[in-house]
């Protein structure tokens, strides 16, 4: 897929599930001079109505209009707007790829409200991934200086094991290593490879991914030139000596990587989608239902993935 897009063209923010956090989040945009337009996408009754409750300024920003189908209530997410915080994404997606935006950020979507309209979706990942022909994409939360990947993404525990194949965990790395270099810069990224099992399967006498899977991948890598250390027992992999000198970790499922990575950055985090043939940067966090509607939700996620994307994008060119 070829991209034509500026870095000055805008940066478009979906505003996500219109029960959660996201609108109010977004309405905060306002209060920053940015050094690319943004333009939020979602419903501009919703956006006027929320910064009303909440006594905040929109000053001007850029709103693109997309109807709800239902009214909505914070904390509350309705299955019947479903289909608007899809095409929302539809929406951005489809201005990235023709160049109309330079990059999308997400903010959050409330996955299971969107499964219960009857529509199978695991998160943006996987959307944007299918709905750019892209076979596979990587998961990278960074904050706090992590660089946190995942090997596997939304899907059951039990599921995991099987989903860690030498030809997956061989493309995860290249997508990892390949947008290290470009996407952030890192002429020769030092990559730490977690194991699978507790302490990477004690030599095979506490599970075989290791040995099956990950280090013949490793050894693979290795020969062309990627600095990659591991499979590491992941419960120290996190630990300050084990991380020194890395740009990267890679986690072999979503909670073995994430837990670590929003105890130390959840204010800070953000979301990047590796792979992708568009710039797709996000929150770290969900819709916080319970905090919708309160205004004490921070923003202060949401304007790092707004900045990580100007970044991203000012690389690309
Ligand atoms: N990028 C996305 O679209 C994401 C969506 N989700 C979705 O969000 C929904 C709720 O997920 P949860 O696991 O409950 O996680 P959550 O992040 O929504 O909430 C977890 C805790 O963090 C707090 N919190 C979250 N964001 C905050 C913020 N900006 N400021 C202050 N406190 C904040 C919440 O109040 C809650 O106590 C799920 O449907 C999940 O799939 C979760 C993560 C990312
Ligand atoms: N926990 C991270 C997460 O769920 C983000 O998912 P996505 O919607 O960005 O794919």
């Amino acid at each position: 897929m070829k991209i034509v897009s500026k870095t000055s063209n805008p940066i478009v923010v979906t505003s996500g599930e219109p029960a959660g956090i996201g609108p109010e989040l977004c309405l905060q945009l306002a209060s920053r001079a940015w050094p690319v337009p943004l333009v939020v996408l979602g419903d501009r009754d919703l956006l006027v109505s929320r910064a009303r409750i909440l006594g905040l300024d929109m000053g001007a920003l850029d709103i693109l209009h997309l109807p709800l189908a239902a009214p909505a209530i914070a904390g509350q997410p309705n299955a019947a707007n479903a289909n608007y915080v899809l095409q929302m994404l539809d929406r951005a997606l489809a201005g990235c790829v023709s160049g109309e935006f330079s990059a999308m950020v997400t903010a959050p979507v409330h996955k299971s409200i969107i499964n219960d309209a009857g529509i199978s979706f695991t998160g943006h990942t996987e959307y944007l991934a299918r709905h750019t022909g892209t076979s596979r994409v990587v998961m990278l939360l960074a904050g706090a200086g992590l660089r946190v990947a995942l090997a596997t993404t939304h899907l059951a525990l039990k599921d995991v094991p099987t989903a860690i194949t030498q030809a997956g965990l061989e493309a995860t790395l290249r997508i990892l290593h390949n947008d290290l270099q470009n996407k952030f810069g890192i002429t020769r990224p030092r990559i730490l490879v977690a194991g699978l099992n507790p302490h990477a399967g004690e030599g095979g006498h506490m599970g075989r991914e290791e040995i099956d899977v990950i280090i013949p991948v490793l050894n693979r890598l290795r020969t062309e030139g990627m600095q990659l250390v591991g499979p590491l027992p992941a419960d120290t992999l996190f630990t300050k000596n084990v991380l020194a000198g890395s740009d990267a970790q890679l986690a072999m499922y979503h909670d073995q990587g994430l837990a670590v990575l929003k105890y130390a950055a959840f204010d800070e985090g953000i979301n990047v989608t590796l792979g992708l043939p568009i710039i797709r940067t996000s929150v770290d966090h969900g819709t916080a239902l319970d905090l919708a509607g309160t205004g004490r939700a921070s923003a202060s996620s949401l304007f790092a993935a707004v900045d990580a994307a100007i970044h991203i994008a000012r690389r690309r060119i």
